[in-house]
């Protein structure tokens, strides 16, 4: 399994510590866990939840990185986190993050809760709906939270700095012309090219 992970993460040019591994081996094993029990994922395969899940999280730090974010110490927040993606893994990579997972499905709240002390990391999770949030965070991320047209006015509404959608394969020229998105193509080996757009907001 660790050695599957590992090389998974290497090909596509992410290094992964001993540590990193590990943790990414448990969240798998608590996910297909806890997946018996409550629909967290519809994938079954530990390959497909490693690349699908796991490491298609992870094609937000090439963004990052396009965009020149400074994410060290920043407050992050993943709007409609779901079993945590994209948050958790890049808690598990980026590391010194302040991360808050937005989820209003309360057994989603409490695997997220259980997934925090059994990979021993620290996030907050707020157990309600995005609109009825009342904080801002210094960059909001999200993925397969809804159609773009209803779910960017609730994520730029939580931004102080930065809005990160993960978008799939789809991009349509009104996003860029009219909504100002700019959007990062992520091709990382693995996994089929796909859009994440991306606002400044400050
Ligand atoms: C299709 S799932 C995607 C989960 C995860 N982001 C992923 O990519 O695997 C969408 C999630 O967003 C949550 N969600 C949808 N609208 C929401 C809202 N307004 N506030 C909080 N959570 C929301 C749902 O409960 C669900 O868990």
């Amino acid at each position: 399994m660790s050695e599957l992970i590992g090389s998974i993460f290497s090909e596509a040019g992410f290094k992964l510590s001993p540590e990193d591994v590990e943790k990414f081996g448990v969240y798998l094993v608590e996910l297909k866990k806890w997946n018996r029990v409550h629909n967290l994922t519809s994938l079954k395969r530990d390959e497909d939840i490693i690349r699908k899940h796991f490491l298609d999280s992870l094609s937000l730090v090439n963004c990052f990185r396009e965009v020149n974010v400074d994410w060290k110490g920043k407050s992050i927040a993943d709007v409609g986190s779901g079993a945590g993606f994209p948050g958790v893994p890049l808690k598990i990579y980026l590391k010194d993050v302040n991360l808050f997972l937005i989820e209003s499905v309360s057994k989603k709240c409490s695997f997220l809760e259980y997934l925090k002390v059994r990979l021993e990391l620290d996030w907050t999770v707020l157990c309600q709906r995005a609109e009825e949030v009342d904080t801002k965070f210094d960059i909001v991320v999200s993925r397969a939270m809804g159609e773009f047209e209803e779910v960017y006015r609730i994520l730029e509404r939580l931004a102080r700095d930065y809005v990160f959608v993960m978008k799939g394969k789809e991009l349509k020229s009104e996003w860029i012309q009219e909504l100002k998105y700019n959007a990062c193509k992520a091709e990382i080996k693995g996994l089929p090219p796909s859009y994440i757009l991306w606002k400044k907001l400050n």
